[in-house]
C-alpha cells in the first residue's frame, strides 16, 4: 500500500525528475515535480508537502550549492514541517553538512540507488511524524494533561453495576472497535474513554479529546478537521485538526450530541472513509483513530426525532456501554468519599482530619445528581470549611441537607465556593453554571482553571 504522503522533487535535469518521480510514485500517495525551484512559494503555501527532494546546483556551470542552500532555508521558513532531503554530486559532501546544519534532513548522492534513496526519505518522514507527535504532546489540552494524570488504577469501584462496565471494557478494548459511553454528567465517562485508550494496542499512541461541550459550535469542524491558513479570518497558519493529532492513536469526543447535522454528516464521511479534508483544502488526508464518544444526551431518542443521524450512531456505537449513575452504584460511595477525602487532606494540609461514620451514612443516602464529580467537590469543599477534627454530616452541605455556613472564607475562597456549588448545582453543566453564575462559559474556564477544579 502506497503510504500517504506527499512530495515534491525539485532538479533541473528532466531525467533525474523522471526516474525519481517513477521510483517514488511506486511507494508514496502523492508525488510531483518541478525544474523549477522558484514554483517553491506556489506550491508551499498551497498544498501541504512532507517532504521536499531538493537538487543542490540549478544553474549551469555552478555548482557551489549556494543556490541549494537558499531554496532550503527558504523551505524551513515556509513549511517548517516540511523535511528536505538533498540530492547531491560527487565531492560535495563537506556541503552537505553545512545543508544538515541548515536544517536538510539528510542528503543522497547523485546517481543514487534506489535503496539508499527511498530508505532516506523513509526516515526523514518518520522524523516528521515524531516531531510532529511531541509538538501534539506539548499543544494537548488542560484537560488531556488531567486525564493523563489519572493513573489506571484510579478508577475504583466495587459496585456490580461498575465492576460488569470495567470488565466488559477490558474485552473490547484491546479491539479497535468504535465505543459509545452513555451516562449521566460525572458519571466517569472521561475517564473511562482514557482507561479504554491505555488498554488498547495503541496506548504509546496519542489519545486526543474534544469537549464539543467546551468549544463555540462554530469552531467545531476546524478543531477536528483542522484548517489551511486563510480559510477563514483568524486561521493565520495551517493548523492539523484533532483527527489527524489522533493518528493512529484514540480520538475521544466528548459531548458527542452537541454535533449538528451538517458536522454530523462530516464526521460520519470521515469514519467511513477514513479520510478528512482540512477547511479550505482540496486535497483529503489519510487518517487512522480509534474512535471513543460519550455523551449524556439521549442519542437513541434523538435519531426517532431526526436530531441525530442513525447511520451515524451505526458507526459509533459499535460498542455501547451505559455506566451507572453513582446512585445506582451505593458500595462506591464510602469507596470514593474516602479516597477523595484523603486526597484533599493531603493537598490541604489536614491530615489529622477525619470522615465521620454518620457523615459516610449521609453520603451514601444522598441522591449524586453530579454523580462522581459532585462526590469529589464535596469532599474538597468538606476539607477546606472543616474547622474541627472530624466532618460530620452537616458539614457535608448536601443539596437538600443544612448548609453549613462558609464562614471565615477570604474573596478568593468565596469565589471557588460558588463556582464549586454552581457546578455541583448543574451537574457539571458549563453552560447553565455559568448563567447562573452571571459568567461567560469562557470565563467560569477561566476560573475553574484557576481554583483547579
Ligand atoms: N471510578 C472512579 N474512580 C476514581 N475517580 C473517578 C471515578 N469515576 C470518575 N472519577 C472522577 O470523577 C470526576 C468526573 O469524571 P469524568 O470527568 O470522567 O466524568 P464524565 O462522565 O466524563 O463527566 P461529563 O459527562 O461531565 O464530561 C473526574 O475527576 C474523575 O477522575
Amino acid at each position: 500500500m502506497k503510504k500517504p504522503y506527499h512530495i515534491l522533487i525539485v532538479d533541473d535535469d528532466p531525467d533525474v525528475l523522471t526516474s525519481a518521480r517513477i521510483l517514488l510514485k511506486q511507494h508514496f500517495q502523492k508525488v510531483e515535480t518541478t525544474e523549477d525551484p522558484s514554483d517553491l512559494n506556489r506550491i508551499l503555501s498551497r498544498k501541504n508537502i512532507d517532504l521536499v527532494l531538493l537538487d543542490m546546483n540549478f544553474r549551469k556551470g555552478r555548482n557551489d550549492g549556494a543556490e541549494g542552500i537558499y531554496w532550503l532555508k527558504h523551505i524551513r521558513e515556509l513549511s517548517p514541517s516540511t523535511q528536505v532531503v538533498l540530492m547531491t554530486a560527487y565531492g560535495e559532501v563537506e556541503l552537505a553538512v553545512k545543508a544538515i546544519k541548515e536544517g536538510a534532513f539528510d542528503f543522497v548522492l547523485k546517481p543514487w540507488t534506489n535503496e539508499k534513496l527511498l530508505a532516506t526519505i523513509n526516515n526523514a518522514l518518520k522524523l516528521a511524524r515524531e516531531q510532529q507527535k511531541v509538538a501534539q504532546l506539548q499543544h494537548s489540552n488542560k484537560q488531556w494533561e488531567d486525564q493523563a494524570a489519572l493513573k489506571e488504577e484510579d478508577l475504583i469501584s466495587r459496585s456490580p453495576s461498575m465492576t460488569s462496565v470495567l470488565e466488559t471494557l477490558k474485552k473490547v478494548a484491546e479491539t479497535d472497535a468504535n465505543i459509545l459511553l452513555l451516562g449521566e454528567n460525572g458519571t466517569g465517562k472521561s475517564a473511562l474513554a482514557l482507561s479504554i485508550h491505555r488498554m488498547s494496542m495503541r496506548k504509546q499512541e496519542p489519545f486526543v479529546t474534544v469537549d464539543l461541550g467546551a468549544i463555540a459550535p462554530s469552531l467545531f469542524e476546524s478543531e477536528l478537521f483542522g484548517h489551511k491558513k486563510g480559510a477563514f479570518t483568524d486561521a493565520s497558519e495551517d493548523k492539523a485538526g484533532r483527527f489527524e493529532s489522533a493518528h493512529e492513536g484514540s480520538l475521544f469526543l466528548d459531548e458527542i450530541g452537541n454535533l449538528d447535522l451538517s458536522l454530523q454528516s462530516k464526521l460520519l464521511n470521515a469514519l467511513q472513509t477514513q479520510e478528512i479534508r482540512r477547511v479550505g483544502e482540496n486535497q483529503s488526508r489519510k487518517v487512522n483513530v480509534r474512535l471513543i464518544c460519550a455523551t449524556n444526551s439521549p442519542l437513541h431518542d434523538w435519531v426517532e426525532e431526526k436530531r441525530f443521524r442513525q447511520d451515524l450512531l451505526y458507526r459509533i456505537n459499535t460498542v455501547e456501554i451505559v455506566v451507572p449513575p453513582l446512585r445506582e452504584r451505593l458500595e462506591d460511595i464510602p469507596l470514593l468519599a474516602r479516597k477523595f477525602f484523603e486526597r484533599f487532606c493531603k493537598k490541604y494540609n489536614k491530615e489529622s482530619l477525619s470522615l465521620s461514620i454518620e457523615a459516610i451514612d449521609a453520603l451514601c443516602e444522598y441522591h449524586w445528581p453530579g454523580n462522581v464529580r459532585e462526590l469529589e467537590h464535596s469532599m474538597e469543599r468538606a476539607v477546606i470549611l472543616s474547622a474541627g477534627k472530624e466532618v460530620k454530616s452537616e458539614d457535608l452541605q448536601l443539596r437538600g441537607g443544612q448548609a453549613a455556613k462558609p464562614a471565615g472564607l477570604n474573596l478568593e475562597e468565596m469565589e471557588r465556593h460558588l463556582v464549586l456549588q454552581a457546578l455541583d448545582k448543574h451537574r457539571g453543566n458549563i453552560s447553565k453554571a455559568a448563567k447562573d453564575l452571571g459568567l461567560t462559559r469562557a470565563a467560569l474556564y477561566r476560573r475553574m482553571e484557576k481554583y483547579e477544579l
